[in-house]
């Protein structure tokens, strides 16, 4: 059984617009899921890319039974999730960065027994469970600060704690990362691998961030206009679209940084011990660009940077008409 399966998805919203005259409002459907498939099967962990109104929120609305669809079929954890709304809430977790689970007047640490009283959840259950997820996030400071005392990384923790509190088999994240600085994006990243990696949770994010990608994803699939844009793998899409990756070089000590064929040299920094090369990886790889940089360079370290998704997206879009 597939954690997620969709055949033909559409769902559209009907939009009443004043046409000028006073009695008179013109009626537009709008289509936010146009025929979309997909396949998610347990344990993946999969990116859900997209620009600004390409269907995103509909979709998770509707894998989460919040939206019914217009036509086609939806299977989460293998129900029907308008039809099984209860019974599936207790498999899945979702997190909607903008919308809170938590009760905001009262200190976190009710929020978990609410939420373990929602579920069910035995005392002997959800308090070691708590405790874990406490230790992994580091929420014990402040556990008992009323939520809207919280920071945004501070809550963002306690709603990924919330959303996992029942330890369920597929999470839906709703840019998770946004807002958060590097340090609490790192951590959140941290723990969601660690998390998927020791219980095998199914991931679904939507996020605009390229780190996130990296960091958590296996797969990404592209909406545009509600339709399927691209399924693969990240480096498959930057591929596709034929954007520029970067390749970062740490040295052990500045060397004059020669030509590299296929690549450009965008900068050097660090005094000479950091270099940065712009690679298509339609031309090169970086196994390649790095074999020529090392021919008279000590190499420390390096890493390659996957080029911004905003701009991935934006020429996948515009080459796919
Ligand atoms: N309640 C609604 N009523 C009418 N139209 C809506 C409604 N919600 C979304 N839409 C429209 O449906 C389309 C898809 O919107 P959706 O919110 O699903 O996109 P998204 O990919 O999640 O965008 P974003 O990244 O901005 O959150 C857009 O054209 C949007 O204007």
């Amino acid at each position: 059984m597939n954690a997620l399966e969709v055949h033909d998805l559409v769902r559209e919203y009907v939009v009443r617009e004043e046409s000028g005259s006073r009695f008179r409002r013109r009626r537009t459907v709008v289509r936010a899921v146009d025929g979309l498939s997909l396949r998610v099967a347990p344990g993946e962990s999969v990116g859900f890319l997209g620009a600004n109104g390409a269907g995103k929120s509909t979709t998770v609305k509707l894998l989460t039974g919040i939206l019914v669809p217009t036509s086609g079929t939806v299977r989460t954890c293998g129900l029907d999730p308008v039809a099984r709304r209860r019974d599936l809430a207790r498999r899945i977790g979702v997190v909607f960065g903008q919308r809170s689970q938590l009760w905001w007047d009262l200190p976190l640490r009710e929020s978990f027994r609410l939420l373990a009283a929602i579920h069910r959840l035995p005392r002997s259950v959800w308090e070691p469970r708590l405790r874990e997820l406490d230790e992994r996030l580091d929420l014990g400071r402040f556990l008992a600060t009323p939520v809207r005392q919280l920071s945004l990384g501070q809550r963002m923790r306690g709603e990924v704690a919330a959303a996992l509190l029942h330890s369920p088999e597929l999470l839906l994240l709703d840019e998770p990362t946004i807002g958060l600085d590097v340090l609490s994006s790192e951590r959140l990243r941290r723990f969601l691998d660690a998390e998927r990696a020791e219980r095998g949770t199914t991931l679904l994010l939507t996020t605009h961030d390229t780190g996130d990608v990296q960091r958590l994803c296996d797969r990404v699939l592209v909406v545009d206009r509600g339709r399927a844009a691209y399924d693969g793998d990240l480096p498959g899409l930057v591929r596709r679209v034929g954007a520029r990756r970067i390749l970062v070089v740490d040295l052990r000590a500045p060397v004059t940084p020669r030509t590299v064929p296929g690549a450009e040299l965008l900068g050097v920094e660090e005094g000479g011990l950091r270099l940065r090369y712009a690679f298509s990886a339609q031309e090169t790889t970086a196994a390649q660009v790095l074999a020529q940089v090392a021919q008279d360079a000590d190499v420390r370290d390096l890493s390659v940077e996957e080029p911004d998704i905003a701009d991935v997206l934006r020429t996948l879009y515009a080459t796919s008409g």
